[in-house]
């Protein structure tokens, strides 16, 4: 069986922004960095779903970004089917935007309101020139359906939906350009938990059925474990743990992917105690592990050394001197 395509490929991926000097303006000194992103390896192939998880500030929306193509690394390279993502030009961009579909978090923000659901639906097939007008209808149709709408729901406008409906309509407009990946940040929340349960039902049987790879971007451990079978999980612009979703889940190696599950008591049961304090500023990082000021592992070592991302079990990897399960990954 040969290997699946590498479709997406982050390679030491880091996004700075120059912040200007401490004291604003007029003041001297050197210039702040921070680091949005830093260091970032991942890869997606095709078929595969990963969950990008972590709180707010751990970087997830300018890897995204960084995926999209919207901003370029500062560092390191972000790769489509192993070409430059920010480089793409001709039949190239053209098969990224063909093939990279987007599920953003405000559904209802995202679809212009002045257009039905047929246009909406449709604008993807017109643009890429994937189907003749005499079709138009029937295609719309069809992926309505699919996402468990009526067909006459394509006379309506999104101001006549529910939140629900809308988010369906997000998904079939998504898929109506036979995607390679669906990119989703935060798809699901903000509904009701049935709402929730139906549309991750529906995402995951799409997955399933069509074999598209799904990036998931989530603060929610439960829509990760339902949905991905990988997880990367995010702190101050790194990946600190990664792995199959429910070896990470089940045996966390990282106190932060620890703390994130204790965050999670309807998912799981609380292991130890929450995680207190805020995410830092990624601004002029001390030295050693950005976790360390809010991890209860900590010791002198985690305050000195800064832990790179290396595999510590089959399949895992994790930034962590001191890690939770097996052998410490740093000699
Ligand atoms: N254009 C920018 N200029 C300066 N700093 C930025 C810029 N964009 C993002 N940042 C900073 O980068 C860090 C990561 O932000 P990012 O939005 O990627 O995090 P996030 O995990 O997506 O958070 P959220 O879930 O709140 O959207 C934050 O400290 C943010 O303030």
């Amino acid at each position: 069986m040969s290997t699946p395509p590498e479709l997406f490929r982050l390679l030491d991926v880091e996004k700075a922004y120059d912040v200007g000097r401490k004291g604003g303006l007029f003041a001297s000194g050197p210039r702040r960095r921070l680091a949005a992103l830093d260091g970032v390896r991942l890869s997606l192939k095709a078929g595969e779903s990963v969950a990008i998880v972590g709180e707010s500030g751990s970087g997830k929306t300018t890897l995204l970004r960084v995926l999209l193509g919207l901003t370029s690394p500062t560092d390191g390279r972000a790769l489509y089917r192993e070409k430059d993502i920010t480089l793409l030009q001709g039949d190239d961009r053209d098969r990224f935007c063909r093939e990279v579909a987007m599920i953003y978090q405000d559904a209802r923000g995202s679809l212009n309101p002045r257009m039905s659901i047929l246009d909406l639906v449709a604008e993807p097939l017109d643009h890429h020139g994937l189907c003749k007008p005499s079709e138009r209808r029937d295609r719309v149709a069809a992926l309505l359906s699919r996402v468990g709408l009526p067909p006459e729901m394509m006379e309506r406008y999104t101001s006549a939906l529910s939140g629900g409906q809308v988010r369906r309509v997000a998904i079939a407009r998504a898929l109506a350009s036979a995607p390679a990946v669906l990119v989703a940040d935060e798809a699901v929340s903000g509904l009701d938990v049935s709402t929730q349960a139906q549309l991750l039902k529906l995402l995951r049987d799409l997955q399933r059925e069509m074999g598209v790879s799904m990036l998931f971007i989530t603060h929610d451990l439960g829509v990760a474990a339902y949905l991905c079978e990988r997880i990367a999980v995010m702190y101050l612009g790194r990946i600190v743990e990664t792995g199959l979703t429910k070896d990470v889940l089940s045996a966390p190696a990282h106190p932060y992917t620890r703390a994130l599950l204790n965050a999670a008591p309807k998912f799981f049961e609380p292991i130890a105690e929450p995680l207190g304090g805020e995410i830092p500023s990624p601004i002029d990082l001390p030295p050693g592990c950005r976790f360390a000021g809010r991890c209860p592992e900590a010791r002198d070592d985690c305050r000195a050394r800064d832990p790179e991302l290396v595999a510590g079990a089959p399949n895992r990897a994790f930034a962590c001197l001191h890690p939770l399960i097996g052998e410490p990954a740093f000699a």
